[in-house]
Order: structure tokens, then sequence, then C-alpha cells
């Protein structure tokens, strides 16, 4: 059993001021294999304390010294990657092919966007005789959940550094072996201390004090809109400044002019990624009418290919998927899948319970369900598993409407052969991104969500920008004198 209990606070790994410890569970056996600790209001109070400390001179780091510091942590960062790699894959179920691909690649991805923006920023704008000044916001409290976990801890802490804040990190205490190891890539590549500090914990506890504490001055989370409005409310009394990432139930709208076979078959692939763990996830597919048939015998193929295999095997690529996260998630999704055939959707293939030859592990079922309609539990709710859903439309117009009438906006797909047409359905998506014919994530892109799918944007310089506090500063250029 890996023991992992202490926490990162002011440069040094220290023990919790009240021990109290958490397993860390293998979704693929159902087995503790590591051990942490849940940190409580005391710790989070110390945190706190390093980071406003660690702000007054970090905070005044010049733009080079920042660079320069980047440059050791990017270096230290593929120093870990394989460990990295591993960890998320152990804690979290992805398989190994996808940790090392994708999930890893996702930190390193972000660093080094936000070391290009942060060679050429403009910190400072003079417009007539008055300065902009761009400043760091100041301590910041970052809440990330297990899906995909350093992916959203670096798309965080990349942009803040860089700015010259201070962080408070709660990791997910489901996944957060990553984290750890995040937080010794930060120390070895000297990040001073205090600058970045690491407590693990549960919601209830240490993100709430997080949330309220009046010593940071921003929290951004990402996770689920049930927990995000928490945040929100316990951060209300500070009004200190709050960024929200939160769940989805985003469209895939195929176009009658696109490629059926094509779209379909890459729209399963893209759902069943992460075993459908991810909150951009295309979760809802909208055919048109007259095609519904062919679209479904498509997708049953498609989804039928796909393997649920041990995340450690070793020779697995695209097309498998691990367990899902944990028991919970498990028993949510096959509530869900049973909810969808009560409501009378037609189950495609898949369907409760896990794989044949799996009597171990949180294992689901590739799962289709056809003739969904948006009122059906599992067209409104995120199932946050392989579980796609299909719903037939009479018109373009018809599919807008449909794919609009949800509490979310994350992200929106359009399959079409005519480029216009993709981008006229786009303009009219409620939602912070649209991917058009497949086109994958872009790290210099704002990632974010329309309506209870958050409020923030992250990723690129506009993800950098929400760190930064702005000061106007009048008389900076001073009036000529009269002669
Ligand atoms: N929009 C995005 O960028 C994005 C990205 C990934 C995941 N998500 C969403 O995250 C969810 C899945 O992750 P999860 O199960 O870890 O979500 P979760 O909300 O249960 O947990 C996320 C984090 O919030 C903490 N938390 C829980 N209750 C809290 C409270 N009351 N106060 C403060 N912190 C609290 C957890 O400990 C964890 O660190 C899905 O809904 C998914 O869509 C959103």
């Amino acid at each position: 059993m890996l023991e992992r209990l202490q926490f990162y606070i002011d440069g040094k790994w220290v023990d919790p001021v009240t021990p109290k410890t958490l397993d860390v569970i293998n979704p693929a056996n159902e087995e503790a294999f590591a051990r942490i600790s849940l940190g409580s209001k005391a710790d989070v109070d110390k945190a706190v304390a390093a980071a406003r400390r660690a702000f007054e001179t970090y905070s005044r780091t010049t733009r080079e010294e920042r660079v320069a510091l980047f440059e050791k942590i990017i270096a230290a960062y593929k120093g870990k990657y394989q460990a990295i790699a591993e960890a998320i894959s152990q804690e979290m179920g992805a398989p190994l092919w996808l940790s090392k691909a994708a999930q890893a690649g996702t930190g390193l991805g972000h660093l080094n966007e936000t070391l290009k923006i942060l060679k050429e920023y403009p910190f400072e704008e003079v417009r007539g005789t008055t300065a902009i000044l761009k400043e760091p916001v100041g301590v910041c409290g970052f809440i990330t959940p297990w899906n995909w976990p350093i992916n959203q801890i670096v798309c965080k802490v990349a942009p803040a550094l860089a700015a010259g804040c201070t962080i408070v990190l709660k990791p997910s205490e489901v996944a957060p072996l990553n984290a750890m190891l995040f937080a010794e890539v930060l120390h070895e590549a000297g990040v001073p201390a205090g600058v970045f500090n690491l407590v693990n914990g549960d919601g209830p506890s240490v993100g709430e004090a997080m949330s309220s504490h009046p010593g940071i001055d921003m929290m951004s989370f990402t996770g689920s809109t049930r927990a995000g409005i928490a945040v929100a409310k316990a951060a209300a009394d500070t009004v200190k400044r709050v960024a929200q990432e939160l769940g989805g139930k985003s469209a895939n709208i195929v176009l009658d002019d696109a490629d059926l076979t094509k779209s379909v078959s890459s729209g399963v692939m893209s759902m069943m990624l992460n075993s459908g763990q991810s909150c951009n996830a295309p979760s809802r597919m909208f055919v048109p009418r007259a095609k519904n048939d062919a679209a479904i015998a498509v997708a049953k193929a498609a989804a039928e290919k796909i393997k649920v295999v041990d995340p450690a095997t070793p020779d697995a690529g695209p097309g498998t998927i691990g367990p899902v996260v944990s028991e919970v998630q498990f028993n949510k999704i096959q509530a869900l899948i049973q909810k969808g055939i009560e409501e009378g959707a037609t189950l495609v293939t898949g369907g409760p319970g896990r794989p044949e030859n799996m009597n171990r592990g949180y294992y689901v079922r590739p799962t289709v369900f056809a003739n969904v309609t948006n009122d059906m539990t599992i067209a409104r709710e995120e199932i946050f598993g392989p579980v796609l859903t299909m719903l037939a439309y009479d018109s373009d117009e018809d599919a807008i409407k449909q794919a609009n009438d949800t509490v979310y906006g994350l992200s929106g797909y359009v399959q079409s052969g005519d480029i216009e047409r993709a981008r006229k359905v786009a303009s009219r998506l409620r939602t912070g991104n649209v991917h058009l014919n497949g086109a994958g994530p872009d790290f210099g892109a704002p990632f974010g969500g329309y309506k209870q799918s958050g409020n923030g944007r992250e990723w690129g310089e506009y993800g950098f920008e929400e760190f930064l506090e702005i000061k106007a500063v009048m008389g900076w250029v001073p009036k000529p004198k009269a002669a």
C-alpha cells in the first residue's frame, strides 16, 4: 500500500493537523492501493497563510523570472510524465495508452501554451494619459475533479503561476496521486515556498473551508454543477471571484449532408473515450429522422467494436476503454441505464451489468440508446459513463432547438458536408465550444460553458486573463506643462 499522507505546504511535505485517512481505490479491481490524508480547515488555514506570504514577493517577479521558472517546470514535468500517466491510469481507470497519449499529455500542452502566452502578453497598456495594468488576482483556490485530473489541475495552475498568483489546490480525493506528483514537479523546478500548496480532502471540509476563506481572492472550480453551486454560495460572503467549470450534455448534430457512417461511428468513439467520463462528451447524437434506422445500425456496429479492457493492458490502444472511476459512478450509471429502458428508449446495444467475463472492477458495457426524446431522463441528465443517446430531428431548425433544450451549454458538435452550413448551425448553439467535422481540442482556444455549464474560461489567453485584475492608473503620462 502506497502511503502518501502528507500535504505540500510552504515548500515542504507536512503532516495534517488532525490525522484522518482515505483509501484510494483502483477501479479495475476494486482494491485499495494507496492511502491519503483528508485535511481540515486548520490545514487550509496553514496553506492560505503560506500562499499569502509568498504572494508578497512572487507577485512582483518579472516576466523573465517566470519564463525561466516555466522552462524548469516543463523539464521537470517531462521527467515525471510516465509516473503521472501510470498514476492516473491506476486511480481513475483510463487505459494506459490514453493516460500516456492524452491524459498526461494535456498537462504538458497547457504548460507549453502558457509559456508562449507569458513571453508575449502585454501586462501594461497606455491609452492616452491612462495606463491599464494587468496584475495577478491574488491567492487562488482550486478544486478539481478526477476525470481528466491533470488537465484540470494544470489548466488552472499554469496560467495562475504565469500571472503571478499563488495557489492552494484541493485535487479530487478520488484521484489525488497525479496531483501529488505534480507538486513534486513544481518543487523540483524550484517554485518558491508557499507559491503552490496542496491540501487533500473532501468537498464539505477542505472544499468548503477554501471557498469561504477570507484569505483566498479567487476560487476556480471544476466538477459537478451541484458542487459548483455550493462553492459559489460559500464564496459569496467574501466577494471573491468564482470561476465555475461544470457539467454538460453536449449535442452532436449530424446534418443530412454529412457522411453518415463516418460521422456516426466517430461520434460513438468520442462518446466512449475515457469511458464517457468527459464533461464535453458528445452524449446526445441528433440524426435526421429519415436516416434514423441507418444511423442506428452504424452506431450499433461502432459501439460493438469497442473493447472493454483492464487499464493496465500494455498493448491496448484506441477503441478500448477501461472501467468507470468508482462504485458510486458505476451504480449511478447502472440506474440511468435502467431508467432509459423504463422510459421507453430503444436499447440498441450494451445495457445493464458488467461486460461478459468481467465480474470485478467498475466496468460498464458500451451502451447506445436510440429513439430517445429530449424529455427522457437519459437525455437530460449527465450520465458520465459510456452511454450514448440518439435522438431524431426533422429539420436543421428542429435539431438546433432540441440541442439547445438543456440546462447545460458546454460543447456542441456539428457534422456536415458543407462548411458554411456547419458554421451557421455552430453560431446558433448556446455553448462555449463547438467542434466542426471532428476537429479536436485546441490548447490556445478558450474552454468553458454557457448556462449551467459554468461561467469561466480556461485554456489559452482567455484562460490566462481570468487570473488578472485590471487596474487603471490615470495621469500615468503627465500632461505637458503650459509654457
Ligand atoms: N466544465 C468542465 O471544465 C468540466 C471538466 C471536467 C469535469 N467536469 C464535471 O465534473 C463532474 C465530475 O467530477 P466529480 O465527480 O469529481 O465532481 P464533484 O463535483 O463531485 O467533485 C469535484 C470536486 O469538487 C469537490 N467538492 C465536492 N463537493 C464540494 C463542496 N460542497 N464544496 C467544495 N468542493 C466540493 C470534490 O471533492 C472534488 O474535488 C461532472 O459533472 C463533469 O461534467 C466539468
